[in-house]
């Protein structure tokens, strides 16, 4: 089978009695392996809890997610943290680096936790710095770098270790539209050479025209975009 990532009938509300507010209803999405996907929507659509269910980070109220196959939905804390730190990379809005780390630190950090073996960490390292263009910045900490520098240590931290799946919240917000766009032509490279898969979650307008694959989450739904439909 060649699917990574299934979703059905997954729903998922906060709150309860007059509190209650239902963010996702009855989505239903198949992602394959090896390929970049956006998730776009206005705020508060949902974006990130859906990143959030599917990185096992939280769990639904309705229906099931299926990761390689199996039932993650389902999985305990201790399953959901092995499957993230083994098979997945997961970029947040807030980046979560460690403040009194280096870029190469931060990134050496992700790899202690994988199982890459050791003797691969420095050419992990140098390889995810150069693809983020961050090689003059890597014996910085992240107080010393932009936002945007920030968010590309992020990066080059989740896609170092090449988990079979990326999450990314926004991994472009940041950015200004030529780093934006390196940093999707990197994503669109991991797929086609390393087999990774990627869903990412973007407003960007011009990121979107870039991508074949877009979902569109409106009203908890999820309404299938291609490319042509977007001309
Ligand atoms: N823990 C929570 N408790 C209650 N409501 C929540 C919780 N988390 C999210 N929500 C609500 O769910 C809705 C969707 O939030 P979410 O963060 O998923 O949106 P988003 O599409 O990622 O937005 P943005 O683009 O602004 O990041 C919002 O209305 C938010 O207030």
């Amino acid at each position: 089978m060649n699917s990574l990532l299934e979703v059905r009938h997954l729903g998922k509300s906060f709150g309860k009695g007059n509190n209650k507010v239902q963010v996702l209803k009855d989505i239903n999405f198949t992602i394959n392996k090896s390929g970049l996907t956006a998730l776009r929507g206005r705020s508060g659509s949902g974006k990130t809890t859906l990143l959030n269910l599917i990185g096992t980070l939280d769990k639904p109220t309705e229906g099931d997610i299926y990761f390689q196959n199996k039932q993650i939905s389902q999985f305990t804390e201790k399953q959901s943290s092995e499957i993230r730190r083994l098979h997945m990379g997961i970029i947040f809005q807030s980046y979560g680096l460690v403040p009194l780390l280096t870029v190469e630190e931060n990134i050496e950090f992700g790899l202690r936790i994988t199982n890459v073996p050791r003797a691969e960490w420095k050419k992990r390292i140098d390889e995810s710095i150069h693809l983020v263009g961050l090689a003059k910045r890597r014996n910085h900490r992240p107080f010393e770098l932009s936002g945007g520098e920030q968010q590309r240590v992020a990066i080059a931290r989740a896609i170092a270790p090449k988990p079979p799946l990326i999450l990314a919240d926004e991994p472009t917000a940041e950015l200004d539209s030529n780093r934006a766009f390196r940093i999707i032509n990197v994503f669109q490279e991991l797929t086609e050479k390393d087999n990774m898969t990627i869903l990412m979650t973007t407003h960007d307008p011009e990121i979107l025209e870039m991508l074949d694959n877009v979902y569109a989450l409106e009203d908890g739904q999820l309404a299938d975009e291609k490319k042509e439909n977007h001309a």
